[in-house]
C-alpha cells in the first residue's frame, strides 16, 4: 500500500501558516503532500490545528502564510470532473424534516440537478441503507445518521473525502462497525480520504499514513506510514503488527503533548 503514496498530489501545503483573528496562531510552517488514494490520518492534542487544517484543505479558510494546492492548481479547479471534494462533519447534521432519501439527495438538489432517484438509491446501498429511504432522521441510530451523512458526502462521487471527526460521537462497537464498513468502501472506491480523529486505533486501522500534529502553536510533528496490507479486517486489530504500530503513534502523541 506504501506504493500509492507515489500517486498523484491532490493536496500540498507549503510552509502553511494559519494565524486566527484574535491573534491564537492555529497553524506554522505545516508542509503536507497528500497523493491520490491514500488514507491519511491527523492526530494530536486538543487545539493542534486539525480541524483548520481540514476546513483548509476544503477550501473553508485561507492560510496566513505559505501555499496550498489541490491537484496541483489553485482552489478555483476543485469542483471539476475529477477534482471534487466532499466533508463529513462530527454532527451528522442531517435536516430533521425530511427522509433518509431527501436528505442524501441534498448536493445534487443544490447544484440544481433534479431526476436524483437512482444516484440516491446507489449512495443509500452504498452504506446499506436502502430501507431505510423513507425514514425520518429521528428514526435512526446515531451510527445509521452518521451513514446517511456519508451517503450525502458520496453522492457527489468525491475524488477527496475529508472527514472531522465523523465516528468520535459513536459507541465503541458502532465505531468499530463503521470503521470496517469506510475502509471496504475506500477499498473498492479509491478515494483519498484526510479523516482527523483522537483515536489512535482508529487511526492506525484505517490509514495508510498517520500526521501527528503538536500544539501551540499547531505543527506537524511526525508522519507515520501504516504499512499493513489491505484488506484490513478484525485480523489486522489482533495481530501483533497493528498493537506495534498503535505503540508508534501514541509515543508520538505521548512526545506531542509535552511540547
Ligand atoms: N474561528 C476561530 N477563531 C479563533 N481561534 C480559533 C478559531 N477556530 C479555532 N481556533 C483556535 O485555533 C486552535 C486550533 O483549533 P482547531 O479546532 O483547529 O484544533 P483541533 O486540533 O481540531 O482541536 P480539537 O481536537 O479540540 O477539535 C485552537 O487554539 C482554537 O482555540
Amino acid at each position: 500500500m506504501s506504493t500509492m503514496a507515489h500517486g498523484r498530489p491532490v493536496f500540498e501545503a507549503t510552509g502553511v501558516g494559519k494565524t486566527y483573528a484574535n491573534g491564537t496562531v492555529a497553524l506554522t510552517d505545516v508542509d503536507i503532500d497528500i497523493r491520490e488514494g491514500e488514507f491519511v490520518s491527523l492526530v494530536g492534542p486538543s487545539g493542534c490545528g486539525k480541524s483548520t487544517l481540514l476546513r483548509m484543505i476544503a477550501g473553508l479558510g485561507q492560510g496566513t502564510e505559505g501555499e496550498m494546492r489541490w491537484w496541483e492548481q489553485d482552489f478555483g479547479a476543485v469542483g471539476q470532473a475529477g477534482r471534487k471534494l466532499a466533508f463529513v462533519f462530527q454532527e451528522a447534521a442531517l435536516m430533521p424534516w425530511a427522509t433518509v432519501a431527501r436528505n442524501v439527495e441534498l448536493p445534487l438538489r443544490l447544484s440544481g440537478q433534479r431526476k436524483n432517484a437512482e444516484q440516491v438509491e446507489e449512495a443509500l446501498e452504498m452504506v446499506g441503507l436502502q430501507d431505510f429511504r423513507n425514514a425520518y432522521p429521528r428514526e435512526l441510530s446515531g451510527g445509521m445518521q452518521m451513514r446517511v451523512s456519508i451517503a450525502r458526502a458520496l453522492i457527489t462521487k468525491p475524488n477527496l473525502l475529508l472527514m472531522d471527526e465523523p465516528f468520535g460521537a459513536l459507541d465503541e462497537m458502532t465505531r468499530a462497525k463503521l470503521n470496517q464498513e469506510l475502509l471496504e468502501l475506500w477499498e473498492r472506491l479509491r478515494w483519498t480520504v484526510v479523516f482527523v480523529t483522537h483515536s489512535v486505533y482508529e487511526s492506525v486501522f484505517l490509514s495508510t499514513r498517520v500526521v501527528v500534529m503538536a500544539a501551540r502553536p499547531g505543527r506537524v510533528l511526525d508522519d507515520i506510514v501504516i504499512d499493513a496490507p489491505a484488506p484490513r479486517s478484525k485480523e489486522f486489530r489482533a495481530s501483533h503488527e497493528y498493537h506495534e504500530l498503535c505503540n508508534q503513534v501514541s509515543e508520538s502523541l505521548a512526545r506531542a503533548a509535552v511540547l
